[in-house]
């Protein structure tokens, strides 16, 4: 038989439903017979729920891996959550569009929320329950502000917030955080309250943020957090479309025309990274942090002169507005710009952000070393 424990945390079969229907609350087990033959995923909404079935967790001996979200998902989280879910007796996806990491004039309102779709897809990657061995359990925590923030107070114009903010000083405020001031701040205050709530033995981040990704490891370090350690908070590759484009939630935004320009970023980081391993470079030793920014931003502007230009010949991607943000080539630990020559066996991040009409995407290449 399938235990009250294994049910809740969603690693029972479908047989077993019946019995948590009766003693779960409501709101727990929503979703928790969906009749199309897809395992259940409970989704917990309130902290109480949540702490729960972590101590239930704990005193079975369950290890934990979250994988943080906002939802909108796509190809990339659902590759987060096999991994966790391969790795990990139980793995908590956190769906959450935090308010506070955008600034009052970015895209809170707008952000796609696709909360049934969302489900749909994590049922449609759970094996199906073999034997109660081999079953591997996921929840959905999917807060509302008030439970993530219960101080409840402004949450975009920082100016007037009251209560708790964690800032990563030193390394908040270059890359992405000089362009989104306050992203960093509102990332660094939900993960850790995340990671207060889930208390997570390992945590999974992807790679496309990069810059997120490193900031969260430095965090916990400074924080002195158990629940994730340095080493347990992991980073998973970039998962791309065919072209090359990063997936997003974000490019949902975009329209055809502006898809089919949106690997131009991915084209000039890979050209920029090319440059440099080649043997030519390589020999030479002295290619600078300088000379990939050119080469990256080079590709960009050319695409941008391309698509504009009245005498193209391409009708697809015409007239689309491409604006570049920056291109950055930086210290992965320390996240100094590199400048001047790099030499050899320098481990490093190129990464950069451009408008894509009105949306922004970004995207980063790890030169001399790879994430875990
Ligand atoms: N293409 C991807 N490959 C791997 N991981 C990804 C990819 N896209 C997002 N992630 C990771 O998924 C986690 C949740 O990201 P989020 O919900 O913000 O989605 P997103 O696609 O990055 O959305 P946005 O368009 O807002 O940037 C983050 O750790 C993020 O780095
Ligand atoms: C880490 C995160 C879930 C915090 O809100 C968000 O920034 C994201 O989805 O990358
Ligand atoms: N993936 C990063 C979330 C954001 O841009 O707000």
């Amino acid at each position: 038989m399938f235990s009250l424990s294994l049910v809740r945390a969603g690693i029972a079969g479908p047989s077993s439903l019946s019995s948590i229907n009766k003693v779960l609350p409501r709101t727990f087990i929503r979703n928790a017979s969906n009749g199309n033959g897809h395992p259940h995923i409970p989704v917990i909404r309130t902290l109480g729920q949540l702490r729960r079935w972590r101590k239930e967790a704990r005193e079975k001996g369950l290890e934990v891996g979250v994988v943080p979200t906002m939802g909108a998902l796509h190809e990339g989280h659902l590759n987060l959550v096999r991994t966790s879910l391969a790795r990990h007796s139980l793995t908590v996806m956190t769906l959450f569009v935090n308010p506070m990491q955008f600034a009052p004039h970015e895209d809170l309102s707008t952000y796609p929320r696709t909360f049934e779709r969302d489900l749909s897809l994590l049922q449609s990657i759970l094996p199906p329950p073999i034997s109660p061995r081999q079953m591997r359990g996921l929840v959905i925590f999917a807060p509302t502000p008030d439970v993530m923030y219960p101080l409840k107070g402004e949450l975009q114009d920082l100016r007037n917030h009251k209560g708790v903010e964690v800032d990563v000083r030193g390394w908040a405020d270059v890359m992405e955080g000089a362009s989104r001031p306050q992203f960093f701040k509102g990332v660094a205050t939900v993960c850790t309250k995340l990671f207060n709530a889930v208390e997570p033995d390992h945590a999974y981040f992807g790679q496309k943020d990069i810059q997120q990704a490193l900031l969260l490891r430095i965090l916990v370090k400074d924080l002195l957090l158990s629940h994730p350690s340095p080493s347990n908070l992991h980073i998973l590759p970039t998962t791309r479309s065919s072209e090359g484009l990063a997936l997003s939630s974000r490019n949902a935004y975009l329209t055809p025309s502006e898809l089919y320009v949106s690997p131009v970023l991915y084209k000039a980081l890979y050209a920029a990274k090319k440059l440099y391993e080649s043997e030519e470079t390589a020999e030479g030793k002295d290619i600078t942090g300088e000379d990939l920014i050119a080469a990256s931003t080079r590709i960009i502007l050319d695409e941008q002169e391309r698509i504009l230009s009245p005498q193209t010949t391409e009708p697809k991607g015409k007239g689309v507005e491409l604006q570049l943000d920056y291109i950055e080539t930086f210290d992965k630990d320390t996240f100094q710009p590199i400048r001047g020559p790099i030499g050899e066996n320098k481990q490093f991040v190129l990464a950069g952000a451009i408008w894509v009409g009105k949306t922004r995407l970004i995207d980063n290449l790890l030169v001399g070393w790879e994430t875990s």
